[in-house]
């Protein structure tokens, strides 16, 4: 049976980049970036005032001179006048283009001012000198100069990100297109969430939650339930397998006598790149390739194991999609925590342990194993906020341990 390690590789082995469409700037949010982004400008694009007050000549200062008779007034987003008299000031602005003929910005809070009443002409003094010319102004190009590559292709368009891009005008972005994903339930004993279950029945909970999983990464999703019927799943599955770069299927592939998909699916083209994985939960997990190159995760259909190999698996596939750089292994793979207590697990499987992760004083991120009641305890999932991958070889993990959580919260 393929190790987890060699199922990870094969699943990572059919990443390849989704194509790239242009989006409006406001619409980009959240998506990759497929292209490079240079600054159109310097940063900031002229000397910019910091501080709401008087611009002067710092030379001024020197020969003696405090009082300072206020030329005029200055706003920003004005075209600043060149200032000519090298003892008089500009009262300016915070964002106001710094004038020609001055250097030096000091604040209302370190001035005097008066008005001389038959000239009505108004006076700044200087109570606090400032230390040095340049004093409260933002030199241009101070933070990057105009060309600077400010955002590479890959980068994830967060908040810090799409201010930058705003700045530079970049109204237009090449970004990846979302993933389309086709979530698919199969069982004859699902009904659907509004219907009062007999009590053979229940409730189809695995495509909701595959498809909130799913969409959290960017994805489209779509749902769809299907009985377990060979002639149904032969008839629907094929339009999917074209219309969809992914299909994440739920029950339908361990080894009971209505467990169609494996057979189905290779009929329909699909090949098989692996079905079962040495790892509980999850063990029946069958992961295919359909010729048009949509993939095929078919996830066993116990919540928890739906659930785990989501994560495990189809997350970090739907984020390499999307993601041309191999940053998108940080974001998608696991963190190192600290076990809290004592564990053991005998079966030589790699096992994936429910936690709660939480921060000790210390910073160390500890992993607190939650009660659960095995691979069809889905109320479970609500206490943790990862799961450990405890490696096949060992029986014995000792508090302390420094094991890879995958965190899904
Ligand atoms: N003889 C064997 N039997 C089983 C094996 C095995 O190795 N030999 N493996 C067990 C393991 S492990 C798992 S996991 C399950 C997986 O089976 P399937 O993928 O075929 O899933 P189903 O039998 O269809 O369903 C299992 C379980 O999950 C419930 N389920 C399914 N879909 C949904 C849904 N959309 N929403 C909520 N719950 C769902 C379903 O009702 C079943 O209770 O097989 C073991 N058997
Ligand atoms: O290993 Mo199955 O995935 O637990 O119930």
């Amino acid at each position: 049976m393929l190790s987890v390690e060699e199922a990870t590789r094969r699943v990572a082995a059919t990443i390849q980049s989704l194509p790239v469409e242009f989006l409006a700037l406001p619409l980009a949010a959240g998506r990759i970036l497929r292209e490079d982004l240079h600054a159109d400008r310097d940063f900031p694009p002229f000397n910019r005032v910091a501080m709401d007050g008087i611009a002067i000549r710092f030379e001024a200062l020197a020969t003696g001179l405090s009082e300072f008779p206020i030329e005029r007034i200055q706003f920003a987003g004005q075209a600043p006048i060149p200032q000519l008299n090298p003892q008089a000031a500009t009262e300016i602005m915070t964002g106001a283009m710094l004038p020609e003929g001055t250097d030096t910005v000091i604040r209302y809070e370190d001035l005097m001012f008066r008005t001389e009443e038959t000239t009505g002409q108004r006076f700044a003094t200087v109570q606090v000198p400032p230390p040095h010319a340049g004093h409260n102004v933002h030199p241009r190009a101070a933070d990057r100069r105009q060309g600077d590559l400010l955002l590479p292709a890959g980068t994830h368009l967060g908040a810090a990100e799409m201010a930058v891009a705003a700045t530079i005008g970049a109204s237009t972005v090449a970004v990846t297109r979302r993933p389309r994903v086709a979530v698919v339930s199969t069982g004859d004993e699902l009904v659907s969430i509004a219907e009062r279950p007999l009590p053979h029945q229940i409730r189809r909970s695995n495509a909701l939650m595959l498809q909130a999983a799913a969409e959290q990464t960017g994805a489209i999703t779509q749902a769809f339930h299907f009985n377990d019927d060979v002639a149904i799943l032969q008839q629907n599955l094929p339009v999917l397998l074209t219309e969809y770069d992914a299909v994440i299927l739920s029950g339908g592939v361990s080894k009971g006598k209505a467990d169609f998909l494996p057979e189905v699916l290779r009929e329909l083209g699909v090949e098989q790149i692996f079905h079962e994985v040495q790892q509980r939960p999850g063990k029946p997990f069958w992961f295919g390739q359909s010729p048009g190159g949509a993939v095929v995760f078919a996830l066993p259909g116990n919540p928890v194991s739906t659930f785990v190999n989501f994560y495990r698996y189809a997350r970090p596939w739907l984020l390499g999609v999307q993601q041309p750089t191999a940053a998108y292994l940080a974001e998608a793979g696991p963190v190192p925590a600290v076990l809290a207590v004592d564990v053991s697990f005998r079966p030589k499987l790699t096992h994936f342990l429910l936690v709660r992760l939480e921060y000790a004083r210390n910073g160390q991120l500890l992993a607190h194993p939650e009660r659960a009641g095995g691979s069809g305890d889905l109320a479970s999932l609500l206490a943790s906020n990862a799961f450990l991958e405890l490696p096949p070889e060992q029986e014995l993990f000792a508090a302390g341990a420094v094991l890879p959580a995958w965190r899904f919260r």
